[in-house]
């Protein structure tokens, strides 16, 4: 009798969750499905949403594609406007895509700030943490942006000339030695190498060992990357490992320990050192600034404050990760179309011939004396900028407050924003014929003062408005360096071709050579890992130059 009492209950209980949750799941969906009802979109419905209209063209693309690139796809295919709003979800929040500059930067122009949309806060858990300046918003984020601003000013930067071209010389090494070997290989591995180690040093002030490849943070950073769940995925599997999260707190302890043990070691050699511009020590200055203020005399404090020690971490993983990821696919992107167009890879190296003189051994030497030769490569920054144009890493997403509506400036429309993830889409915005004289084409010398053929104010890689990147001097400055010092010494060719020779080679990139394999005509379409970046790696081949 109590066993079937009990039974009876059991069956009841489960049966009343299960009420309780389908009558939740139909009042969210019915909430999420009016959100875009009736609004500019891809085919919508009211049980999937967009989902089966989106899937329809996210299908016609390469297996893991960057995700980013997709609102661009769906615009074409269902020929949409400047604008238009879709709906993932259970998949992910409903979505306003933006193409329109005007509309862009209503969003990321405006004071006081729209907040960055809760999904960043999620994505930069393992990679930032509580107190990141990538996703803080207000007095927290304007307390860190002031502080670090200084050691991103473009006349200090320049001071750092002499250390790149010392990492560059490096890098240049190793492409010595492929080039020799004939090796086929990712240059992507190569390339964030390079940039790990000028992030180390511009933000720690340490040689991260990237090229011995040994270094406990490093080692932490990669397996984040890899275990990251927005499209870093090679196998849909790996969507539901459940090793994940107990992955991603190990690789966060192990990234944790190591930067206390600096940030720790920066703080017990203050007085020695006097003042620098490294980002550990511009957090430091501040912290003691702020404690001077409070107590009046920074000579009594002997330790750090707990609060402040977790944001300086959280910090110092956000400028690592964001500092290396983003521009060492801006190179691989560089060497790529260069050498797809050899017109303007002979440009590009006249130029140099121009400012640097005949012989490319010699680079390092005139940019070590005087750093300001940078500013004489024109044609350089704008094929690093076109290079942006077309393959922009990375991009925002915004959540306005309740009521808050974006004004079409053609048709004079409010559109409405409430409870929409904002995506200013630079892939789309940057691939528009209204912009752009042949989107899909490389053409550097569309970024020249005297073309009047394109419209550069929708040239958005690093957004815009207050929030936008604070690395972006540092970036341009290191491609610059970068293609100075290495584009005379060797000719590249992607190896696309010959992608199963590197099956095995523990990358973990797949290999994968069946299916579709080229987006916007370009066989070295975006992927995500981390931020956007070209698929596979790059695998190429490179040649020293004959006669040098
Ligand atoms: C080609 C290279 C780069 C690209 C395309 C890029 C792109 C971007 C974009 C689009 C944002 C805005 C994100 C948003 O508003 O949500 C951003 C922000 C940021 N970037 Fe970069 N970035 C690059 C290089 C760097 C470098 C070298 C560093 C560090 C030294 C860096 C550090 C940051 C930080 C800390 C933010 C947050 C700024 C804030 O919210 O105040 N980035 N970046």
């Amino acid at each position: 009798m109590l066993e079937t009492l009990t039974t009876t209950k059991v069956a009841w209980a489960i049966g009343l969750l299960a009420l309780t949750w389908l009558v939740r799941f139909f009042m969210r969906l019915h909430f999420q499905r009016s959100l875009v009802k009736g609004l500019p979109g891809p085919p919508h419905s009211y049980l999937f949403g967009s989902l089966p209209a989106v899937t329809k063209v996210v299908m016609q693309q390469p297996q893991g594609a960057a995700p980013q690139t997709y609102m661009q796809c769906v615009k074409e295919y269902y020929n949409l406007g400047d604008y238009f709003y879709f709906d993932p979800w259970p998949m992910g929040p409903p979505i306003m895509a933006i193409f329109d500059v005007d509309m862009a930067n209503q969003v990321t122009m405006r004071s006081p700030q729209i907040p960055k949309h809760p999904v960043i806060a999620d994505f930069m858990k393992n990679f930032g943490g509580p107190g990141n300046l990538v996703s803080s918003e207000a007095a927290e984020w304007k307390k860190w942006r002031s502080a670090f601003n200084p050691g991103f000013a473009t006349s200090y930067l320049m001071t750092t000339v002499p250390m790149i071209v010392e990492e560059c010389d490096r890098f240049c090494k190793q492409m010595e030695r492929h080039a020799k070997n004939n090796d086929l290989f990712r240059m992507e591995q190569a390339t964030t190498k390079l940039t790990v180690q000028i992030i180390g040093k511009i933000v720690l002030d340490v040689d991260l060992q990237a090229w011995q490849g040994q270094n406990p943070l490093l080692q932490a950073f990669k397996s984040q990357v890899r275990w990251q769940k927005t499209g870093a995925q090679f196998q849909p599997s790996e969507l539901w490992d459940i090793r994940r999260p107990i992955i991603q707190r190990y690789n966060n302890w192990k990234m944790d320990r190591y930067l206390s043990a600096r940030i720790e070691e920066r703080f017990a050699s203050r007085e020695g050192r006097g003042k620098t511009r490294h980002v550990v020590d511009l957090a430091l200055e501040a912290y003691l600034k702020e404690v001077k203020g409070t107590t009046g005399d920074t000579d009594k404090v002997k330790g750090l404050d707990p609060e402040f020690k977790e944001a300086c971490i959280s910090n110092m993983k956000t400028f690592i990760f964001a500092g290396h990821d983003t521009t060492s696919s801006t190179i691989c992107y560089a060497f790529y179309y260069l050498s797809q167009n050899p017109e303007m890879l002979a440009q590009i190296r006249k130029e140099h011939d121009d400012v640097f003189g005949p012989d490319p051994d010699a680079v390092g030497e005139k940019l070590r004396q005087d750093p300001f030769l940078l500013n004489k490569l024109d044609y350089t920054l704008n094929v690093t900028k076109e290079v942006l144009r077309l393959q922009p890493p990375a991009s925002t997403v915004r959540a306005a407050e309740p009521g808050f509506t974006l004004h079409d400036p053609e048709t004079g429309t409010n559109w409405p924003t409430d409870n929409l993830m904002l995506w200013p889409a630079n892939v789309g915005m940057h691939r528009q014929k209204k912009y752009w004289k042949d989107p899909h084409t490389f053409n550097p010398t569309r970024f020249h003062p005297s073309n009047t053929e394109n419209n550069t104010a929708a040239w958005i890689p690093f957004s815009r408005g207050s929030r936008n990147c604070i690395g972006q001097e540092l970036a341009l400055l290191e491609t610059k360096v970068i293609l100075a010092t290495i584009i005379r010494k060797f000719d590249f060719a992607a190896a696309y071709d010959e992608l199963e020779k590197l099956q095995g080679d523990g990358s973990g990139y797949p290999c994968a050579t069946e299916g579709i394999q080229t987006q916007f005509g370009e066989r070295a379409y975006q992927i995500q890992l981390g931020t956007a970046k070209p698929c596979e790696g790059m695998p190429c081949r490179i040649r020293a130059r004959e006669g040098l």
